[in-house]
């Protein structure tokens, strides 16, 4: 629970550098973020191709790590971690939600949700048990438990990803380009669950994505540009981001052509 007005942090970064190769061919694909995800809230990272948006989630999650800075879900710092124990927090506190849905072609539907718990050997207690139901009514897959992945539509396959990033009760969702292998109306339904599993549930979900139309879905849309935090936008509409990424296009092309 939290006190008073104070909001608590899911996961932050703190002047966060990520840096790919050496000399010629070094790219600075984050150059010293400080950004918070606050718990219980929808937030989207934004900006232009190559403004690190992935570098960010990935090194945040901690798929990836940092070559300065810190990286934190909760009050634990990412680079004190050995592999093992690294391994351990994405699976036992972290969610994700990929663009291609990445699910495991010979499980059921049901099996796909239950994986996370499954594999961390989690026994499934009234409360979690009760959970996954809820979960399963939340993205209408009810009927859908015993098929396998390569039976559902690809709107279907996201959903039941959804369902398994949030089954164990993870303190966050990362979201890399979730709809982006989706048509509108069912990438649409896929937003709605993440922004119904944060507004309804209370869960905590940070989304990458390049469409104005799926950051208008978050509480709060960060920008990034050339790997620095440049603005925040509470309450985003899909015009006013749109006008925001304009900006930077207005700009990029000032400079290609100065
Ligand atoms: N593994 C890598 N090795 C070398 N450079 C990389 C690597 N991953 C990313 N980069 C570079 O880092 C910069 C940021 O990439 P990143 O994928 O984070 O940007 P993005 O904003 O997610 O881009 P997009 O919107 O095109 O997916 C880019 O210049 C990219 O070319």
């Amino acid at each position: 629970m939290t006190t008073g007005t104070a909001v608590r942090t899911a996961a932050r970064v703190v002047d966060a550098v990520k840096v790919y190769g050496s000399g010629d061919t070094e790219v600075r694909a984050l150059d010293g973020v400080g950004v918070d995800f606050p718990a219980g809230r929808f937030t989207a990272i934004m900006g232009p191709s190559g403004s690190g948006k992935s570098t960010l989630l990935h090194c945040a999650a901690g798929l990836d790590s940092l070559s300065s800075g810190a990286a934190f879900i909760g009050g634990t710092e990412l680079g004190t971690l050995d592999d093992r124990r690294l391994t351990l927090l994405r699976r036992d506190r972290i969610g994700f939600v990929f663009q291609a849905f990445n699910l495991v072609p010979t499980l059921t539907v049901a099996e796909n949700i239950t994986l996370p718990m499954d594999l961390a050997g989690t026994r499934a207690d009234r409360e979690a048990a009760e959970w996954i139901a809820t979960l399963v009514d939340i993205v209408g897959l009810r009927d859908r438990l015993h098929h396998r992945p390569a039976e559902l539509s690809g709107g279907q396959q996201q959903r039941v990803a959804v369902a398994r990033a949030f089954a164990s009760r993870p303190e966050v969702v990362f979201a890399d380009e979730p709809t982006g292998n989706l048509d509108s109306r069912s990438g649409e339904e896929v937003l709605g669950l993440l922004g119904r599993a944060v507004r309804e549930r209370g869960r905590t979900v940070v989304m990458v994505t390049h469409d104005p139309v799926a950051a208008a879905h978050a509480d709060e849309v960060v920008f990034l540009a050339d790997g620095r935090l440049v603005d925040r936008m509470p309450a985003p509409s899909a015009e006013r981001v749109l006008d925001r990424l304009k900006a930077f296009d207005a700009r990029a092309s000032k400079e290609v052509s100065s």
